[in-house]
């Protein structure tokens, strides 16, 4: 454990009355936020740090990344002021399928709109100035956070000083948007699916199950399982890895929804930073601010070359590799390694030498 002391962290909720309009044009007539916070915001209000989360995570950065808070840690709550917010069409307080519509009285369900990571990270503006923040030290995330890391050095860059995004693309590759559908499918063969308009309480298990399943074995490596598991049994009706995937789908279902997962999946889908833009390659071009890019060597939903791009296409950029064998979700597992890379690239930041790896 890192902390030396209990952090206290802020739990809060933003509503905006105003409507708000989607990519799609689409229009939400009212939207909430839910956001922690760590630390306090300095007196020249610079030391604000953005944490994106992935496509299940939370708020709770501190608790889906542990081991990246603390002293010492990239993410210090004695110097820095964290916010992480839930995202928008996500189901841990921001607004999504499970809320409530105010037109209908009734929730969003399969009703949502279609929302894009542009949207996310338009709402998460609206945040940032309620809280008075006007340019963010550092903007990091992976996967659907690195999404959200790159779209903000596009739509932003005058808010931003640097950007982290990890694990991520600058546009959703045919394999992911493959990977994607395979699992939304899933969820709509269950018997439960019923276009959407299941009741909350009682999902279609089955189908968000295996759509956690499929997704886990992208997030980790053939060399992964084969070390764990082998074929070692659990008993002698299941192998390891089976009992292994249904314990991860199980979870899940205790704590996702079904809707949730599908909006967020097709957001992910629209991912491409040259949309409506000149170009891809323009896109990226335009951001100016230092960007430091992990990229996770075993990551078969988004392999190296794909960092590689996006280092080649930034210009003031850096890459640096994680190298063992976890696969996508090595973000979330080598946290002593991916903090030393974040404070590393805080205090080159801090000290102009930005472009050092
Ligand atoms: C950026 C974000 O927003 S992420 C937010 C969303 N969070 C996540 O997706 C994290 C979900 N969690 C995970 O995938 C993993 O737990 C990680 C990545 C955090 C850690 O990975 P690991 O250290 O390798 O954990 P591991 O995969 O071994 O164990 C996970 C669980 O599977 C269970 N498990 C392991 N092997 C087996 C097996 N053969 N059969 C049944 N269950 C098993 C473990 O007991 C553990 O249970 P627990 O979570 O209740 O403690
Ligand atoms: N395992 C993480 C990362 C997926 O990209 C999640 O469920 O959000």
């Amino acid at each position: 454990m890192n902390y030396i002391k209990p952090i206290s962290k802020h739990t809060g909720f933003f509503v905006s009355r105003q409507p708000f309009t989607l990519e799609s044009g689409g229009v939400l007539p009212e939207v909430t936020v839910a956001y922690r916070t760590w630390g306090r915001l300095n007196r020249d209000r610079s030391n604000a740090v953005l944490v994106c989360h992935a496509l299940t995570g939370s708020a709770d950065a501190d608790e889906w990344w542990p081991g990246m808070f603390g002293k010492g840690c990239a993410f210090d709550p004695d110097h820095d002021f964290v916010i992480c917010s839930n995202v928008l069409g996500s189901c841990y307080g921001t607004t999504g399928p499970l809320s409530v519509n105010p037109q209908s009285g009734r929730h969003y369900g399969p009703d949502f709109p279609a929302i894009t990571i542009r949207d996310m990270v338009h709402l998460q503006r609206l945040l940032l100035d309620e809280l008075g923040i006007e340019r963010l030290r550092l903007v990091v995330g992976a996967s659907l956070g690195g999404m959200q890391v790159l779209e903000w050095g596009c739509l932003y860059p005058e808010k931003v000083h640097a950007l982290m995004p990890m694990g991520i693309s600058g546009r959703h590759s045919a394999w992911c948007i493959a990977q994607s559908e395979a699992q939304r499918s899933a969820i709509m063969a269950d018997r439960e699916w019923n276009d959407g308009w299941y009741d909350p309480a009682h999902q279609p298990k089955g189908g968000l199950g295996a759509a956690r399943m499929m997704a886990m074995c992208t997030y980790r490596s053939f060399e992964n399982f084969q070390e764990r598991f082998g074929r070692k049994r659990k008993d002698s009706l299941l192998f390891q890895a089976e009992s292994y995937l249904h314990y991860q789908g199980e979870k899940l279902v205790r704590r996702f929804d079904a809707n949730t997962y599908i909006a967020l999946t097709r957001a992910m889908d629209m991912h491409d930073l040259g949309r409506g833009r000149e170009s891809y390659e323009a896109a990226l071009d335009a951001i100016r601010v230092p960007v430091a890019i992990l990229s996770i060597t075993s990551d078969i939903l988004y392999p190296p070359e794909e960092q590689e791009e996006l280092a080649k296409l930034i210009p003031d950029s850096s890459i640096g590799y994680l190298r063992e064998p976890y696969g996508h979700d090595a973000f979330l597992i080598l946290t002593d390694e991916v903090s030393a890379m974040v404070r590393q690239f805080k205090e080159r930041i801090a000290s102009g030498n930005h472009s050092a790896a």
